[in-house]
């Protein structure tokens, strides 16, 4: 079983030296290869610094970041990030752009373009796998990315806010199709939104993050997902009384200092 973990993590960024509040202040998380985490909190409260520590895009400044108890020294293929700008080859074919890691890691032509076919397929874009990226509707582009984020066989997949971009509905599918990866996958999650309902409908755990310091906050437990993987409809489970009672909960808990701030 593999736990990615922060441990009492701070971080200040070189840019920022003057300044006395660090962006993130013992931070301590960890995940577990079955669980999907997401991150929610006001702007600048640093959940995007949280997700780059945990890629290894930047160091914390004190404390660890450790991938099944070895130190995590950089990026690398077990921690695959997908961002909110799906960052594909224009000039590549969606499965062109699915099989590049793989050419990274010495697949042969043949082993990489099977492969690749298999994750599109997965995605469910067996059809695509011949257009380029132009051709591609934004859901579509993020499919892409996801499917190529998991061509490296991550342990755990690191996104920010992999859904911001897209439009009410499209956005709601691929809520379920997430769920679905994730799953089907077995791959640790670590999602950032913004959205609330978002939260609660992916996570088996909500951590939420407040500012100045940057810290977490509140951890909220949540079967939701796994109810919908089961079988019950996310529009059946938006509209429970216990899904809206946590989304005001949780509401309130992001919104909890700025409101103490107020009074
Ligand atoms: N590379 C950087 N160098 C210096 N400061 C940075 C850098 N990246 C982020 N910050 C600062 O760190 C703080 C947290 O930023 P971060 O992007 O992690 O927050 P966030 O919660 O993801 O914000 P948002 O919800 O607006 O995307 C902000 O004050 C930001 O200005």
């Amino acid at each position: 079983m593999s736990v990615l973990s922060l441990e009492n993590v701070t971080l200040r960024y070189a840019a920022d030296a003057g300044r006395n509040t660090p962006v993130l202040a013992s931070i301590d998380l960890s995940i577990d290869h079955d669980e999907f985490v997401v991150v929610i909190g006001r702007s600048g409260s640093g959940k995007t610094s949280l997700l780059n520590l945990a890629a290894g895009f930047v160091k914390p400044s004190s404390g660890r970041v450790r991938l099944d108890g070895a130190p995590v020294a950089g990026p690398g293929a077990e921690r695959a990030v997908v961002f909110q700008d799906d960052a594909l080859y224009p000039w590549l074919t969606a499965l062109d752009n699915v099989a590049f890691p793989l050419r990274l890691r010495g697949f042969s032509k043949a082993d990489r373009l099977r492969r690749a076919r298999a994750l599109l397929d997965q995605v469910g874009l067996s059809d695509a796998a011949e257009r380029h990226v132009w051709e591609l509707s934004g859901g579509m582009r993020q499919r892409v990315g996801i499917a190529r984020a998991l061509a490296s066989s991550p342990k755990f997949l690191l996104m920010d806010e992999p859904l911001g971009a897209l439009d009410a509905l499209t956005r709601s599918r691929m809520q379920g199709f997430l769920l679905d990866i994730w799953q089907r996958n077995r791959v640790g999650a670590l999602l950032i939104t913004h959205s609330i309902e978002e939260a609660l409908l992916l996570a088996t755990r909500v951590i939420v993050l407040a500012p100045n310091p940057g810290r977490i906050t509140s951890e909220i437990f949540t079967t939701f997902g796994r109810d919908h993987l089961a079988g019950t409809p996310l529009s059946e489970i938006r509209s429970s009384a216990a899904f809206r009672r946590l989304q005001d909960e949780l509401t309130v808990l992001i919104h909890a200092e700025e409101e103490g701030i107020a009074a």
